[in-house]
C-alpha cells in the first residue's frame, strides 16, 4: 500500500471562508485535535497576511509537536521570510510557496510571462530552502494551466529542491476523469518526480472536490490536501473526511492507506463547527446529524435486521456511537416496536396495532416523535374509556378581548353541537363545553406545559375542577395543538367525574 499523507489546511484555506476569523486560542485548540486525528502537516495560516495569523502560526509551531507545520507564502521573499520567523520553532517545518500558472493568472493577475513565472517561481523555491528543507510548491490553477507549462513548472521547481508539489484545481473547474488525467500526466511526464510528492488540492465550486481528490489519488497522488466539513473560500475545500472515509470504505479501490485515526473525526468535525460557528449541514456526507439516522419503515426494518441493509459506514467508525432510528410518518411498526422496547415496553399483535395507529396521528401532526411522546402514547392508551368523545372544536377570535368556541361532542352516542364566548380561546372553550355537558363543576386550576422537544412539541394542559361536593378532580390533555390540549383535558376531567359519581352511587 502507497502512504496517503494527509494535509490539513482548515487554519489556512478553511479560515479564507468568509466570516471566519481564528484567533491564536482556537487555532491552537483546533490543531490539538487534528493532531489526535492523526493529519501528517497542519498549514497553520499565511504569516504575511496579518500580524494576529503570524502569533498564531507562532504559536502552533512552538507547541504543537509531531507533526509537520506548514505556513502558506506567495512566491515572495517577504512571505516567506515571515514565514520561516513564523515557523522557527517548530519541530517539523514546512513552507508552502507557489504561483499562479494559468494563462489567467500569469496575464491579468501577476502580469507576468510564462518565463518569469517559472524564474519567479525557481527563486522562491530556492529561497524558502535556505530556512527549511521541506518546501512544498502550489502551482496555483494548474487545472486551467496548459499541462505541458505546468509540466515545465513542476520539473523547475523539484530541481530547485521542492519536496512535495501541489497541482491544485483552485477553482473547482475540474472533472473527475480530467482531474486524474493531469495527476497521471505529471506523474509520467515531470522529470525527476519521484524526487517529490504530488498533492491534490480541490475546491468544491461543481461539488466535485471530493471526487476530484480520490481520481487524483487513484492516479498516483499521495498527498491529499482539504479542510475538515469541506469549509473554505467559495464553495469551500475537499472534505477531508469525505476521501478518508472513501478511501476506508472503499479500500481495495485506491491502493493507499493514511495514519488517520477515523474514530477522531466526528469530534473534529463537531469542534470545527463550534469554534468557526459554520453549521455542518444534516445531509453532509459522514459528519451531518442525518448521517447515521434512518427515518422511514423500510429502511428501520432492514437495519434492525441487518445494519448492512442501509448502512455502508458503521457510526462507531467515525466516532459517532451509534446509529438513530427516528420515528416518523414514514416509520413502521417494527421501528414503533423497537423505540418502545427500549423504554422497556414489550407489546405485539392487536396491542401494537392499535398504538401504531395513534402514534401516526401523532406523527402526522410532527416531524418526529420522541421518547417522550412514545411515553405520552403509552400513558394514553392505559386510560379510562371517555364517555365524551371531542368530535371537532373551532375557535374565532376578536383581537386579545373576545373568543367565540364551537365544539361538537359525542355523549353517549349523541352527537351535540354548541358555541359559546369567553375572554379568550381556552374560556371560550370551556364554557362552550359546560354548556353541552350541564357543567357546574368549578374550573381551580389550569396549567399548560410542553412535554417534548421541538418546535412542534406535544403539549400537556392540566385541568383541576372542584366539584359541588368539594371534591377535586384532575384532568390532562396531549396535543400538538394546545387548544385541542386543553379540550381534552377539560373533558378528560369530566369523564373522570361521572366515573367517580358512577362508582359513588353503585356503592
Ligand atoms: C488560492 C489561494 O487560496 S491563495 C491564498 C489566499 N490567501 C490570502 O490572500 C491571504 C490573505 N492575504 C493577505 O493578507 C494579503 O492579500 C497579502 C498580505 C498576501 C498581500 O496584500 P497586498 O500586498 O496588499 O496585495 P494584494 O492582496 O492587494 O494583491 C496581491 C498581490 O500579490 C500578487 N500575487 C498574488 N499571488 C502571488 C503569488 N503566488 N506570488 C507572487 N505574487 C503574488 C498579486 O499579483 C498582487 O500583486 P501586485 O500588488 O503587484 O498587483
Ligand atoms: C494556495 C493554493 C494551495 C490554494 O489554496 C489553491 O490553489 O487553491
Amino acid at each position: 500500500m502507497r502512504k496517503l499523507y494527509v494535509f490539513d489546511t482548515t487554519l489556512r484555506d478553511g479560515e479564507q471562508s468568509l466570516g471566519i476569523t481564528l484567533n491564536v486560542k482556537e487555532k491552537l485548540e483546533i490543531s490539538h485535535q487534528l493532531v489526535r486525528l492523526g493529519v501528517d502537516i497542519i498549514e497553520a495560516g499565511f504569516p504575511a497576511s496579518s500580524p494576529g495569523d503570524m502569533e498564531s502560526v507562532k504559536t502552533i509551531a512552538k507547541e504543537v509537536k509531531g507533526v509537520i507545520i506548514c505556513g502558506l507564502t506567495r512566491a515572495a521573499v517577504q512571505d516567506i521570510d515571515l514565514c520561516a520567523e513564523a515557523l522557527h520553532n517548530a519541530e517539523y517545518p514546512r513552507i508552502h510557496t507557489g504561483i499562479g500558472v494559468s494563462p489567467v493568472h500569469m496575464e491579468k493577475k501577476l502580469k507576468l510571462t510564462p518565463d518569469q513565472v517559472v524564474e519567479q517561481a525557481v527563486a522562491a523555491v530556492k529561497y524558502a530552502k535556505k530556512y527549511v528543507s521541506d518546501v512544498e510548491f502550489y502551482a496555483e490553477d494548474a487545472f486551467r494551466s496548459s499541462p505541458t507549462f505546468l509540466a515545465r513548472v513542476i520539473e523547475n521547481v523539484i530541481s530547485a529542491g521542492a519536496t512535495v508539489v501541489n497541482i491544485p484545481d483552485t477553482v473547482g473547474y475540474a472533472n473527475p476523469w480530467e482531474y486524474g488525467e493531469l495527476i497521471n500526466y505529471v506523474i509520467n511526464n515531470v522529470k525527476n518526480i519521484d524526487r517529490a510528492i504530488v498533492s491534490v488540492h480541490c475546491h468544491n465550486d461543481l461539488g466535485m472536490a471530493t471526487a476530484n481528490s480520490l481520481a487524483g489519488i487513484k492516479a498516483g497522488a499521495s498527498q491529499l490536501e482539504g479542510t475538515i466539513n469541506g469549509i473554505g473560500e467559495r464553495a469551500g475545500n475537499t472534505s477531508l473526511e469525505e476521501v478518508i472515509m472513501s478511501i476506508y470504505t472503499r479500500r481495495d479501490g485506491y491502493g493507499v492507506e493514511s495514519k488517520i485515526n477515523t474514530r477522531e473525526i466526528s469530534a473534529t468535525s463537531r469542534l470545527v463547527s463550534r469554534i468557526t460557528g459554520v453549521t455542518v449541514p444534516d445531509h453532509k456526507a459522514i459528519v451531518g446529524a442525518n448521517a447515521f439516522n434512518h427515518a422511514s419503515g423500510i429502511h428501520q426494518d432492514g437495519v434492525l435486521k441487518d445494519r448492512k441493509t442501509y448502512e455502508i459506514i458503521q457510526p462507531e467508525t467515525i466516532g459517532v456511537p451509534q446509529n438513530i432510528i427516528s420515528l416518523t410518518a414514514r416509520s413502521g411498526r417494527h421501528a414503533l416496536q423497537h423505540c418502545l422496547m427500549e423504554l422497556g415496553y414489550t407489546i405485539e399483535g392487536a396491542q401494537l396495532d392499535d398504538v401504531y395507529q395513534r402514534f401516526l396521528q401523532l406523527a402526522d401532526q410532527k416531524k418526529e416523535v420522541f421518547d417522550q411522546d412514545l411515553y405520552v402514547l403509552m400513558g394514553d392508551s392505559g386510560g379510562i374509556e371517555s364517555s365524551i368523545v371531542l368530535q371537532s372544536m373551532s375557535i374565532a377570535t376578536n383581537g386579545v378581548e373576545m373568543a367565540t368556541a364551537t365544539v361538537i361532542l359525542e355523549i353517549a352516542g349523541k352527537t351535540i353541537t354548541d358555541a359559546a364566548c369567553g375572554n379568550g380561546p381556552v374560556n371560550a372553550l370551556f364554557n362552550t363545553i359546560d354548556r353541552i355537558t350541564g357543567n357546574t363543576a368549578i374550573l381551580e386550576d389550569y396549567t399548560l406545559k410542553s412535554v417534548t422537544r421541538s418546535s412542534e412539541a406535544l403539549g400537556e394542559a392540566t385541568v383541576k375542577l372542584r366539584n359541588n361536593d368539594g371534591r377535586l378532580v384532575v384532568g390532562k390533555g396531549f396535543s400538538t395543538d394546545i387548544i385541542e390540549a386543553s379540550a381534552k383535558a377539560y373533558i378528560n376531567a369530566l369523564d373522570k367525574r361521572n366515573l367517580h359519581t358512577e362508582l359513588v352511587t353503585e356503592s
